[in-house]
């Protein structure tokens, strides 16, 4: 429950809001097409993202605009209420507004009908009167767009513009709500620590903390989003003083069949950075990977050097288990790794061997399955719907039943852990849509764990670091890089996270 004195500094965030958001539309509208003169019109809700719209009217008017308030319903909120008496121009109900061409093709309308408080179906008046203009721009979120999990509701109108008020919030990054926030522009706010906590208790999507903004105790354990950048974790640096011990001992285990994923995954891990990278295969089929890597130690498996014996050496602390994996390789690996309490990451073959049975997945330290493997690993109604309609939250739920940090990936990949915290990753790029390009966040994953981050920040930054070399990758590919083209960029890629971190 938001206490008196935060609740007191939300009428100046929403004048805050407000303004912001006119002087966003004065600076922007050129770019989007409107005339010096151009006419607005405010469609104002009954909530407080209406009473943003009444502020913004009032500081356009101020600016000697033309603007026209439109009202989907009487204001619910004492706060909306106080926006719209301080607003001194006409108000027409939505019902009684006459259509106008010119207005409509040459004007622009400012969403202001739901923000962060939408639930629901988009009722059909406002969303059509919302559609019936060429130019819009959103306060906060498009109407019809989750806050949370970017989830739309059909009849959303497309914006141009969506104004971000002090920080960004989930929906805006994820699809498929970012795709219908058009340009997301952030309204700078003036927000002590006070004021977030008072944001997030009064509204209902969450909003996205920046790497270095501080977790009150209070909030530990609750739901808490983050955007995924350096600063938010961070990369140890070199050392005089460092060893290929302490850099980090990544050990994959390779499959038989299809050595290619353990092979990538391999090269993220020591593109990446780690100091040792070992591979334990079959001796059978072990000459693919002698021959692949000279850098890398091999350990065939025989009857009497087995996975137990290479657990022996207790340096061998981290571990890739699934990129290439059958299921009986998974069988014979993951659960040896468990038992010596390794921590492990989880991907591809074993996310596949726990079609199903998300319980078999319990004491590895990452998970990271791609859409297809969520679906067959957590394969429940619910489960299912969350991947479909709330991606954060669907992450945070496999973590929760994993006790793993799980990785959903995507274009717009989740990181979340069982403590409530979810990253969302921006950083990367189309380019990152190839085969093997997993296999290779498997071993950066590894090499970040190697190197003693903890799970949620260790995936945190090898998402991005991975996330980093796909645009790097792209750029000297023309936009078609192979995963050896990401890998290959790994190195380049830490070196600027390290350098960027120590400015977080
Ligand atoms: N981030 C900030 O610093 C600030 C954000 N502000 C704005 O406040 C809104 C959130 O306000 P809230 O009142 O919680 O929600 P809404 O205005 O989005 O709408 C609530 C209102 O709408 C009704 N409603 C919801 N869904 C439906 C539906 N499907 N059909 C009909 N009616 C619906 C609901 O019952 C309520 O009455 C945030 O987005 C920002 O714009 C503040 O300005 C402070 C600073």
């Amino acid at each position: 429950m938001m206490d008196k004195a935060a609740g007191a500094l939300l009428p100046a965030l929403m004048e805050q809001a407000g303004a912001g958001a006119a002087r966003l539309l004065l600076e922007r509208g050129p770019e989007l097409g409107l005339g010096e003169q151009a006419r607005v019109v405010v469609l104002a809700g009954p909530g407080n993202n209406g009473g943003d719209g009444y502020v913004m009217a009032r500081h356009l008017a101020t600016a000697r605009r033309d603007v026209t308030v439109v009202s989907a319903g009487e204001p619910r909120t004492e706060l909306a209420k106080a926006a719209r008496q301080a607003w001194s121009g006409a108000v027409i109900p939505l019902a009684s507004f006459q259509p106008d061409s010119l207005l409509h093709a040459e004007g622009i309308v400012v969403d202001a009908l739901f923000g962060a408080g939408f639930k629901g179906d988009l009722p059909s008046a406002p969303a059509a009167f919302l559609q019936g203009f060429k130019h819009r721009m959103a306060l906060d979120m498009p109407s019809g767009v989750d806050g949370l999990s970017g989830d739309c509701a059909p009849g959303v109108a497309p914006c141009q513009l969506t104004a971000a008020f002090g920080r960004l919030r989930p929906g805006q990054l994820l699809l498929p709500g970012k795709a219908v926030c058009g340009v997301v522009k952030a309204v700078p706010m003036t927000m002590p620590p006070e004021s977030i906590q008072a944001m997030e208790d009064a509204f209902p999507a969450a909003i996205l903390r920046t790497p270095t903004e501080p977790v009150p105790a209070e909030a530990e354990g609750l739901l808490r989003f983050f955007h995924n950048a350096p600063g938010l974790w961070r990369l140890p640096l070199q050392t005089p003083l460092d060893n290929k011990y302490t850099r980090g001992v990544v050990s994959v285990i390779g499959g038989g069949v299809m050595s290619g994923a353990g092979r990538l995954s391999l090269m993220g891990a020591r593109r990446s950075g780690c100091g040792l990278a070992r591979v334990a295969v079959q001796a059978q089929s072990a000459m693919i990977y002698i021959l692949g890597a000279a850098g890398a130690i091999i350990d065939e498996l025989t009857p009497s050097v087995t996975l137990q014996t290479l657990l022996e050496d207790k340096r061998r602390h981290t571990w890739v288990c699934g990129p290439g994996l059958t299921s009986s390789e998974v069988m014979a690996s993951f659960p040896v790794l468990l038992a010596a309490k390794r921590q492990v990451v989880a991907d591809a073959g074993t996310l596949d061997w726990a079609a199903g049975a998300p319980e078999k997945l319990r004491g590895a330290a990452v998970i990271t399955p791609h859409a297809g493997e969520f679906a067959r690993v957590f394969n429940t109604p619910r489960m299912l719907g969350l991947l479909k309609r709330n991606r954060p939250l669907a992450a945070l739920e496999a973590a929760r039943l994993t006790g793993a940090v799980c990785v959903l990936k995507g274009s717009d990949s989740v990181v979340a852990a069982p403590d409530g915290r979810v990253a969302i990753n921006t950083h990367a790029s189309d380019g990152l849509a190839t085969a093997g390009s997993g296999d290779v966040l498997s071993g950066v994953v590894g090499t970040c764990l190697a190197v003693g981050m903890a799970p949620w920040e260790a995936a945190c930054a090898a998402v991005w670091l991975h996330g980093q070399a796909g645009q790097a990758a792209s750029a000297r590919e023309g936009g078609w890089p192979l995963a050896e083209d990401v890998a290959a960029e790994l190195g380049r890629a830490r070196g600027l996270a390290t350098t960027l971190q120590q400015a977080g």
